[in-house]
């Protein structure tokens, strides 16, 4: 259905190919996931099954890309439309409508299918993904995730044969997540589509694939395979792997229950071993009072109450994760915590620097507020505003009143590679996250609030943020992080948030909020439960305490 014949691009002057060479065939009914480093050339990849390479992004593809016989350098991104549907990773950038039910009818328009057609395929689409609710609302008003899952809608109800799909999953709640991959599954099972994706977050789509493309780094070729025998070498790999991988499972699980039906050895392993202390578990600190209060907090968006009596405390040295649905209120109250947003109701204060009164976000300037709190938003795009990443990073620096130098070295410290000519409009989703986080890291205010700070980043760049923000918090700043991404809270954070509807439904040590629902349990912990292990780094030093043995 797919097929790349020695294709590779490049884009401008760029030595190196973003992509390529490349051979590779997707059989009609399969779906295929292509994983690789951040950066690596998945997008532009998936841009060439869609025809958006090189029609829409510049570069210069060479040999042959054809999907359903169609060659795509000559039938641009609309004469594909028929046959394939895209999701790109900005659903903001592909939206042409302004309300949920116009933009998931507007494909099939475009492809003239009758009225009742539509009609039905409109309201079906409406309650597989749960947006039966805000049928009526303007896509603006939508949080993040809703967008993501009205771009999945728009381009399933043309029922095109191919679906491309570019991190599907990245701004979705655990269960959403699970709910669109089953919609997938059921389309490749049922209808013989074809779907090719790409996903950072390989625990909650490796058990999905039929087959993976590995792009394991600039240079090296891919590597096409089944994904047990891929998964076991691949440099990217969700934490089942790497738990099977220190277990010395083989075959490799894939999915929970592949692991949970290998682990009783494992488990007798650990049984006499003490869980060792993780950030999860660690000692909450916030000594010398608390540098953010929120009281009874209200907020409204247009008619709408999106907040209502939120109480939040963060000290010094914690990191807390802020955890909910999809619509909880995250972004919001991330917003109102930088004075983005005032409140309806109750309050919100930072601490004054070295004994000065209190500071209060929407009533302080924006130059000065940057010293106290600092947000990296959900689309890093709203902090980029130079043409090139060495403009950014100066601005930032001199922004911040911090050393030059340092918006740079903290960008190479997050994802080394990325040009300082670049424009960051041009930059991989991963490379421009990596960007937004430097930028505000910069300044290092005493309270740092990240919203969605891992979409696009690979797991070793996920690393080397917690390791930035874990220096963050030893240093006294605190660190509130609203996530989907469940291992990376259990990873990080000591203390867990849940909203939901507005308001604040659990607070305390993160062990125990993750573990008290399956939505928010990380990998590791579903396998090894009732044992309070979350993740695989605690395993490892379980296994390596001399008194059980040693792995
Ligand atoms: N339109 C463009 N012009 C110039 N360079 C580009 C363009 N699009 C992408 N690049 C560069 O090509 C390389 C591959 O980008 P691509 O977006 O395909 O990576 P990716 O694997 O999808 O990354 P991520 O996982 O971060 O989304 C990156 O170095 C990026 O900076
Ligand atoms: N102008 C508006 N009118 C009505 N409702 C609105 C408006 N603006 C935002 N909302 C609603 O407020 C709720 C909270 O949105 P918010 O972006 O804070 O959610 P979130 O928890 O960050 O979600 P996500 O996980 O999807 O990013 C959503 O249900 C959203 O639809």
């Amino acid at each position: 259905m797919i097929r790349f014949d020695e294709v590779s691009v490049r884009y401008g002057e760029e030595e190196a190919p973003a992509l390529g060479p490349l051979d590779l065939t997707v059989p009609e009914g399969e779906l295929c996931l292509v994983v690789g480093p951040s950066g690596v050339g998945k997008s532009t990849l998936l841009n060439a099954v869609s025809g958006l390479v090189p029609h829409f992004t510049g570069g210069t593809l060479r040999g042959r890309v054809t999907v359903a016989g169609r060659d795509t350098r000559e039938h641009r991104p609309r004469d594909l439309a028929d046959v394939v549907g895209t999701v790109g990773q900005d659903p903001l950038a592909h939206f042409v409508t302004d309300t949920v039910e116009d933009e998931l009818a507007y494909g099939m328009e475009s492809l003239g299918l009758p009225r009742d057609t539509m009609r039905r395929r409109v309201e079906e689409t409406l309650d597989l993904l749960g947006l039966a609710g805000l049928r009526d609302r303007p896509i603006a008003t939508l949080s993040g995730g809703q967008q993501q899952r009205v771009a999945i809608g728009s381009v399933l109800t043309a029922h095109p044969r191919v679906l491309v799909l570019d991190e599907p999953t990245s701004a979705l709640d655990p269960a959403a997540a699970e709910e669109v991959l089953a919609v997938l599954q059921r389309l490749v099972h049922d209808l013989g589509t074809t779907v090719l994706m790409a996903e950072h977050r390989l625990e909650r789509v490796v058990q999905y694939a039929d087959r993976i493309v590995l792009l394991p780094g600039p240079g090296r070729a891919a590597v096409p395979g089944e994904p047990a025998a891929v998964m076991a070498r691949s440099p990217v790999h969700p934490p089942v792997v790497a738990l099977g991988r220190l277990a010395g499972w083989d075959p490799l699980p894939l999915s929970v229950r592949d692991a949970r039906r290998r682990a009783a050895g494992l488990r007798e392993r650990l049984a006499l071993a003490p869980v060792p202390a993780s950030a999860a578990f660690g000692e909450r600190s916030g000594a010398g009072g608390p540098l953010l209060t929120a009281r009874r907090l209200g907020v409204r968006r247009g008619r709408a109450e999106v907040l209502r009596g939120v109480g939040l405390t963060l000290g010094r040295g914690e990191t807390v994760a802020l955890m909910g649905r999809n619509g909880a209120g995250k972004s919001t109250l991330l917003r109102t915590l930088v004075g983005m947003h005032a409140p309806a109701a109750g309050s919100v204060e930072l601490a004054g620097r070295d004994g000065t009164s209190a500071v209060v976000p929407h009533r302080t300037p924006p130059g000065r507020l940057l010293r106290h709190v600092g947000l990296v938003p959900q689309d890093p795009r709203d902090l980029l505003f130079t043409e090139s990443v060495a403009a950014e990073c100066a601005a930032a620096d001199a922004d911040a009143g911090a050393a030059p130098g340092t918006c740079r070295a903290l960008l190479t410290r997050l994802l080394p590679g990325v040009r300082d000519t670049a424009h960051p409009r041009d930059l991989s989703e991963g490379q421009r996250l990596a960007l937004a986080l430097a930028v505000v890291l910069a300044a290092a205010p005493p309270v740092l609030l990240l919203d969605e700070p891992t979409r696009g980043l690979d797991y070793a760049a996920k690393a080397r943020l917690v390791a930035c923000l874990r220096e963050l918090a030893d240093e006294g700043h605190c660190v509130l992080l609203a996530t989907h991404d469940v291992e990376l809270a259990a990873e990080l954070a000591a203390r867990t948030v849940v909203l939901a509807d507005g308001e604040v439904v659990a607070d305390g040590p993160t062990a125990e909020v993750v573990t008290a629902s399956p939505a928010f349990a990380p990998q590791v912990a579903k396998v090894l439960a009732p044992a309070p292990w979350l993740t695989v780094a605690q395993v490892r030093a379980g296994l390596d305490r001399p008194t059980d043995g040693g792995a």
